[in-house]
This record gives structure tokens, sequence and C-alpha cells, in this order.
């Protein structure tokens, strides 16, 4: 829509039975192709509207969504990218440090499916993330109102499973059909990763014994 802007929304739902350990900010990113309808979902999640003419997204936008979580408030920090080739170097800087990333497709556009994996790649690329295999995505195949669909949801759910076992969401930003689980659901394996993150840090601790010199090691 235009140049990176932020605005702030304050709806504030109830996400509940998640492990919150001080986190009070989420990044969730939304990365797709052109025209897929991300800003259109944010916006319907956001601000609960829908806007049938919207202009192209440049660089990248983000909105500020406060969510409970068992009875503490997460601001849920929803960033949009430009989906358009040609805004590749206006978005790429802004992937570092997202907890979750919601590859989006439209379910009447095959081209923008067949692009999911060129966007996880960008993604893990850019965001500079460790361990691929487990970073929370969540894929969202949108437009599902539509009539004539190119991708069947059989198809969605095969890829899901085969590139990581992700959860899929058939969203449409047009008639709010799955958005806010989606982001729920976004929440909750942005929460569950942290948690397997701090599991797996005493695993990377390193024990510094000094050897006992010997009589026969020593050249100095
Ligand atoms: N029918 C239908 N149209 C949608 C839906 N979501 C978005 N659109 C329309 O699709 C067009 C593109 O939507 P955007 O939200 O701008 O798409 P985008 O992915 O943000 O596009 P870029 O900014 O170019 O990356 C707009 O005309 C929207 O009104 C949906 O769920 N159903």
């Amino acid at each position: 829509t235009s140049p990176t802007v932020s605005r702030a929304g304050s709806v504030t739902p109830a996400v509940t039975h998640l492990s919150l350990k001080g986190k009070s900010l989420l990044k969730v990113i939304l990365l797709g192709d052109g025209g897929v309808g991300k800003s259109s979902i944010m916006n319907r999640y956001v601000t609960n509207k829908f806007d049938a003419h919207l202009f192209h997204t440049i660089g990248v936008e983000f909105l500020n969504k406060t969510l409970e979580v068992d009875g503490n408030q997460v601001t849920l920090q929803i960033w949009d990218t430009a989906g358009q080739e040609r805004f590749r170097s206006l978005r790429t800087p802004f992937y570092r440090g997202s907890d979750c990333c919601l590859l989006t497709f439209s379910v009447d556009d095959n081209q923008s499916f067949l692009n999911l994996s060129n966007w996880k790649k960008e993604f893990i690329y850019y965001a500079d993330v460790k361990e691929p295999e487990n970073f929370p995505f969540v894929v969202l195949g949108n437009k599902v109102d539509v009539t004539e669909r190119q991708v069947s949801t059989e198809e969605a759910q095969m890829w899901c499973q085969e590139n990581g076992d992700y959860p899929y969401f058939e969203t449409s930003a047009k008639d709010a059909t799955n958005v806010a689980v989606a982001f729920e659901e976004a929440v909750h394996r942005a929460l569950a990763a942290d948690d397997k993150a701090d599991h797996l840090i005493p695993t990377d601790t390193v024990k510094l014994h000094r050897k006992p010199r010997s009589a026969t090691s020593c050249c100095s």
C-alpha cells in the first residue's frame, strides 16, 4: 500500500494454555506472492475490515494487535511484506527476529502455491534461521471464497506434510474465514518453539576441565 508505516490496533481477544515465559512481543511475518492477500489478511485480523481494491505493498508495513495469553498482555507485531519480485531488497532486511512466518498463497493461483518453497528459502536465508527444521512456519491458502480453485486442499496439505509438517489453514480475508485461528496457531507455534529452544540451551554447554599436566606433554 505505502512504504514502511506502523499503526497500532488495540483489540484484546483471549488466547489461553500457552507458556509465555516473560515474552511480551511476538513478531509474525507474512510472506507470499504479490496479490495473494497478505495485506488483506492482516487488515482483516487487526481492523476486521476488507478492501476489494488494495494497492500492492511497497516494502513492508506492520500492525500491532494486543492479545491476552494466560492472563498476560502480549503484543503481536504483524509484518506484511511486498510480494512482488521488484521489492525483494526492500522487504528482506525485515525478516530477522521473526518468531513465526506465515507462508501464504492463493488457492486460485497455482503459481503462488508452487512458489511457497522459494518463499521459505528466502525467509530462512535472510532471517538467518539457525535451525530451519525447528522454525515455526504456518501455511495459509487464502481466497477460499472464490469458486475457481487451482490448488486443492489435499495438494496443499501434502506440501505442508512433506516440508516440515506445518499447520495449514484455508482462509478468506474477504469473509474472515479462519483468519483469527491462523494467527492464534502462529502464536502457539512461536511460543512452543521458544520453549523448545530454551530446553536446548543446556545441551550446548561446553565443559572445560583442566588437563593434568603430564611429564611428557610439556614443551617449554
Ligand atoms: N476474493 C478474495 N479476494 C481477496 C482476498 N484477500 C485479498 N483479496 C483481494 O486480492 C487483491 C490483493 O490483495 P492484497 O491483500 O493487496 O495482496 P498482497 O498479498 O498483500 O499483495 P502485495 O502487496 O502485492 O504483496 C486485493 O484486490 C484484495 O481485495 C480473499 O480472501 N478473497
